[in-house]
């Protein structure tokens, strides 16, 4: 036996345990099913590896997770006969957090506690939960297939370190001992360690065994009987048939799978059978999880080949703007060995992933006209973004997820809540109206009050609103609905509204306009791509737009944001002939002209959303302007 060797816990270990105890002490009990969750990991792996390497094995027929207790001692133990860790992965595993989210993670803690329990889940903090519970902990685990002299042992208060020592251990697999705090009796109770596993771990693809117990007449108390029996059904969910199987039944396999502690929103259970064999039990969460966005995040499917787990986040199972289903997956016609490669090119893999993604969004569908929309509306609120990157990233499912869309509008605009669909839109389309209208801003608020929006309000034309960051993307991908175009309000060409608001003009009418026009043009020609008459405002003097070809200048701004250099592209001024400021331009001479037209530009771009370059000099010349009207 060597040294016992102390080493010092990552700060972020540190931090995250005293997080972990405050934030999860209302649901304690859940350190069982991380506990029990892993034990079945490293027995899942060893299952796995000992398919090209029987050795692994060492002659025992039955991988089991066994749970103990002991009253006088104060503790629970937790044994598996899996996979086990060398002691190069027992620091690297436990101890250190080699997540890049960490940081992210501890930032996103709220102090809600409800809230804060959930985020703990799905970083997967599994073992630490151990120290909620807990005042010492104490490790001691063998790699199948190493000398039996070569176990390690781990020990920690939770406090800032722990100590290892190379100790021999008989059994390959992992055995984890936690000493109870002095207020956490309640888990020394058989009755009540056997709750926690039916509700949380009833399906486990492993027996969970514990030691069983009579009732001694002398002593008046239980005694154990030193046999084990197994107190979890053992079966694989996915491999029952869903006349046998609860909404129950199906959380809690959700809520195991996922860490997540809220139920989900929807699961959906597919047997095939004929020239492809394979199961799926796939669920929709109701929470987005904190990374979401996260690009090194992982993935929420399980394959597995014929009950063998094969790996976690099988990325190829399910398309990125997916990312979000949880489950599983189970294939008869998969090789064991499939390696992530395998996964990337394979006909097999690629007739899953169509299957499963057709029936995400059915179900989607489904969700979306339901009678009652709060589901779908939670879904939306927390995956509407993601799903837009769909109608981008899977071209054959285009129409479907298009269908799948909701936007904010003007139908309802005081909110910007996205409730109206495009086929909502379209039914409410007016007589004659051909296109679907969107404008796209930074905000919400922007987007509601731009004066672009003042025709198409007298007119009663609805809008969509858009101002999610990805809207921009998702309108350059979606050109056309049901038929009709997708057209921003925003663009220069909206000659629709145009030929009949010229057509009551005479034609000295025309031209006066047309010479104002050219004036203000040319006083301000370094700034402008073109001036025109405009007939889509009614309540502001002028706005402007890209020049046909250009880019928005919203999605300009966006590239700008991102630290793309972008040419600089003069807008369009528009005008409005019925206005009062732009009614006295005609009359003004050339200098006055130059600063007015520069003040009509200006404002227009501000409403717009746009940065002046010289703000100061904007406010200067308002300020010139004004005093020479009071
Ligand atoms: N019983 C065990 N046998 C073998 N390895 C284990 C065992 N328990 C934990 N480990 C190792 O320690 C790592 C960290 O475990 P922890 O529970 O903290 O997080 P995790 O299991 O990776 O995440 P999650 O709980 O989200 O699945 C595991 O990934 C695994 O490699």
């Amino acid at each position: 036996m060597s040294a016992t060797e102390t080493h010092a816990f990552q700060t972020e270990v540190n931090q995250l345990l005293k997080l972990m105890i405050h934030a999860l002490y209302s649901n304690k009990e859940i350190f069982v099913r991380e506990l029990v969750s892993n034990a079945s990991d490293a027995l899942d792996k060893l299952r796995f590896e000992a398919v090209s390497n029987d050795a692994l094995t060492e002659g025992e027929e039955e991988l089991a997770i066994q749970l103990e207790f002991n009253k006088e001692a104060r503790t629970i133990t937790i044994t598996d006969n899996g996979i086990g860790m060398t002691r190069d992965e027992v620091i690297a595993n436990i101890g250190t957090i080699a997540n890049s989210g960490t940081k992210k993670f501890l930032e996103s803690m709220t102090g809600d506690q409800a809230k804060d329990s959930h985020l703990i889940g799905q970083f997967g903090v599994g073992f630490y939960s151990s120290f909620i519970v807990a005042d010492e902990v104490e490790l001691v685990t063998r790699k199948a297939g190493t000398d039996k002299a070569e176990g390690t042992k781990w020990v920690s208060k939770g406090e800032g370190e722990f100590t290892l020592e190379t100790v021999e251990k008989g059994q390959k697999g992992t055995e984890i001992t936690l000493h109870l705090k002095e207020e956490m009796d309640e888990f020394l109770e058989e009755a009540r360690l056997k709750t926690i596993i039916t509700t949380y771990s009833d399906h486990i693809n492993f027996p969970i065994k514990m030691e069983k117990s009579e009732w001694d007449e002398e002593a008046k108390e239980s005694k154990s009987t030193g046999e084990f029996e197994q107190v979890n059904k053992a079966t694989a969910i996915w491999t029952q048939p869903k006349s046998e199987l609860t909404d129950e039944e199906y959380n809690n396999f959700y809520q195991t799978i996922s860490h997540d502690y809220s139920e989900p929103l929807a699961y959906m259970h597919n047997r095939v059978e004929g020239t492809l064999e394979y199961t799926s039990l796939l669920y929709l969460p109701k929470q987005a999880p904190f990374d979401l966005y996260d690009r090194e995040r992982r993935y929420g499917l399980k394959l597995y080949v014929k009950r063998v787990f094969i790996m976690d986040d099988a990325e190829h199972l399910m398309p990125t703007y997916l990312r979000f289903v949880r489950g599983v997956i189970d294939s008869a016609d998969l090789p064991l060995n499939v390696s992530r490669e395998i996964l990337q090119s394979n006909k097999v893999v690629d007739k899953i992933r169509s299957a499963s993604v057709k029936r995400v969004l059915d179900q989607l569908a489904k969700l979306a006209k339901a009678e009652d929309q709060t589901e779908y509306n939670t879904f939306w609120d927390q995956f509407g973004q993601v799903m837009k990157e769909g109608v981008v990233e899977d071209f054959a499912n285009k129409d479907k997820i298009a269908k799948l869309l909701r936007f904010a509008s003007t139908h309802a605009e005081a909110s910007s809540e996205q409730r109206v669909s495009l086929e909502n839109y379209v039914d409410r389309m007016q007589e004659g109206q051909e296109a679907i209208y969107y404008i796209v801003a930074d905000t919400h608020a922007a987007a509601k009050g731009s004066p672009h929006l003042e025709m198409f309000r007298k007119k009663g034309i609805e809008v969509l609103l858009m101002s999610d960051r990805i809207d921009e993307w998702l309108v350059s991908h979606l050109t056309e609905f049901d038929g009709k175009a997708l057209k921003p309000i925003t663009s220069a060409d909206l000659k629709e509204f145009e030929d009949e608001a010229e057509k009551d003009l005479t034609e000295d009418e025309k031209q006066a306009r047309e010479a104002l026009t050219e004036k203000v043009k040319k006083a301000i020609e370094d700034k402008v791509s073109d001036v025109r008459i405009t007939h889509r405002l009614t309540d502001s003097p002028a706005c402007v737009v890209s020049a046909e070809g250009d880019m928005s200048a919203h999605m300009a701004r966006m590239m700008e944001q991102m630290g793309q250099a972008m040419p600089k592209q003069n807008p369009v001024l528009e005008l409005n002939p019925d206005h009062v400021l732009v009614k006295k331009l005609e009359a003004l001479d050339d200098a006055k002209l130059t600063e007015w037209s520069l003040f009509l530009l200006e404002q227009a771009q501000l409403a717009e959303g746009d940065q002046l370059e010289e703000p100061a000099v904007f406010i200067k010349r308002m300020n010139m302007l004004l005093s020479e009207t009071v």
